[in-house]
């Protein structure tokens, strides 16, 4: 039992007491403005913009604002365990660390300070397709940790399946195929720099490490960086994907699957057919098509039609504990942090993740706890109200 009010109370007060103050702010919302100042212009420019004039970030997070918690009084909430499992996976909190390409950009210990932020504290580590450190360095910063892949389905079968094998090999139990992104959305803070990492051959550490990928280069990629980038162009982009391939990779995957970036009822209704484990309801935080609805506000009506037969896993606006409550008290079953964790790295490697992390428990344990709940099965849409924009 974890109780992350305590601990994160408990290590301020032992703070203030000394005369000190917290190396990085508590107030998650503002986290963005303080990365901002350390990171570089690339890193910045790829991580924080979404896709468009970012009308699709901006709602997924004004969506958290119409929902009001009502508390409610004379629950004993004394002992509070925010403890959960999913799919097989145990979770201290009912928080994981998204998948997030190139993490490198924002500090240089990349996924390796995450995968080992996420063990530290009991979070599951998803390590992307795009990471900036190859499957099995993730897999060993990670060590007793638990960890989920994520896949971006390339156009080449051979290198699927290395994929695959390599993360079943290094301890990945769950396999979280993301469907938003076969194509790269519009993004115009991307565009007008001309940066995209993957030609400078940042984010693309999974691919080099993999024999088939490396099979497909006319040079070792060390030797030809732009060649290494430009096979990586040949395979990633996967337009033709569709339902009907689906049976392909539940033959070739026998532990759980979940699918990310569905939006719409029927999608998640073929999902139950499919014969996949879960879906995480996600826009990839405004990044791939603008103007699409706030992932919030379609969450209830997918939980509502699936929520019974698969895991509903949500993400893209969390910024907050009572954020977290919300869309738990909604009908998922876990949440996905994107940006916030990638600001605490850039502001200090592991232990900035880590101070995200648990400011993000602590806030959640605090309010669940005045809001008169205990545990993740006490989050009901009851705790809800809607109120006006
Ligand atoms: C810099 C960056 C890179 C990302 N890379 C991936 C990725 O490789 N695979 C993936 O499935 N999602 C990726 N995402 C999307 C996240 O998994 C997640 O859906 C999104 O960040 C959630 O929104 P939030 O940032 O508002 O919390 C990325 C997001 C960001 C910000
Ligand atoms: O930038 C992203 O959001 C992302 O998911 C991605 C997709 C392909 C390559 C690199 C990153």
């Amino acid at each position: 039992m974890t109780h992350f009010g305590d601990h994160q109370v408990s290590i301020y007060a032992a703070g203030m007491l000394a005369g000190q103050i917290p190396a990085w702010t508590t107030d998650l919302a503002s986290l963005e403005r303080h990365a901002a100042e350390v990171l570089p212009p690339e890193a910045l420019g790829y991580i924080v913009p979404s896709a468009g004039g970012g009308l699709t970030a901006r709602a997924n997070v004004a969506a958290f604002e119409q929902w009001r918690i009502v508390p409610r009084m004379l629950r004993d909430h004394a002992t509070r365990d925010l403890s959960t499992e999913v799919l097989g996976t145990p979770m201290a909190a009912p928080l994981l660390l998204g998948p997030v390409g190139v993490q490198t950009l924002a500090h240089p210990d990349g996924e390796l300070a995450t995968a080992r932020a996420a063990a530290a504290l009991g979070l599951t580590y998803v390590h992307s397709t795009q990471a900036g450190h190859s499957i099995e360095q993730a897999a060993a910063a990670n060590g007793d940790g638990q960890r989920w892949f994520q896949l971006y389905w390339p156009t080449h079968d051979e290198l699927c399946e290395s994929f695959l094998a390599r993360a079943r090999a290094a301890g990945y139990t769950t396999l979280v195929l993301t469907l938003d992104t076969t194509l790269l959305g519009w993004r115009p803070r991307d565009l007008d720099r001309g940066y995209l990492p993957f030609l400078a051959n940042e984010g693309i550490a999974n691919y080099t490490s993999d024999p088939v990928f490396n099979a497909l280069l006319d040079k070792p990629a060390e030797e030809d960086p732009a060649g290494a980038g430009l096979a990586f162009a040949g395979v990633f982009p996967n337009p033709g994907l569709s339902w009907e391939q689906l049976p392909w990779l539940r033959e070739r995957w026998d532990g759980p699957i979940v699918l990310k970036g569905l939006q719409h009822v029927d999608d998640a209704r073929r999902a139950v057919d499919a014969g996949v484990q879960g879906v995480v309801v996600s826009n990839h935080g405004g990044r791939q098509v603008d103007g699409a609805v706030a992932s919030l506000d379609v969450l209830p009506g997918i939980a509502e039609a699936v929520g019974d037969e698969l895991t509903v896993l949500f993400d893209s606006g969390v910024r907050s504990g009572p954020d977290v409550l919300k869309a738990l008290a909604l009908g998922a079953d876990a949440v996905l942090l994107g940006r916030p964790y990638l600001y605490g790295l850039a502001l200090g490697g592991q232990e900035g993740v880590e101070h995200v992390l648990r400011c993000l428990l602590a806030e959640l344990d605090l309010t669940m706890g005045n809001a008169g709940c205990s545990t993740p099965a006490d989050l009901v849409p009851e705790l809800l109200v809607r109120s006006p924009r």
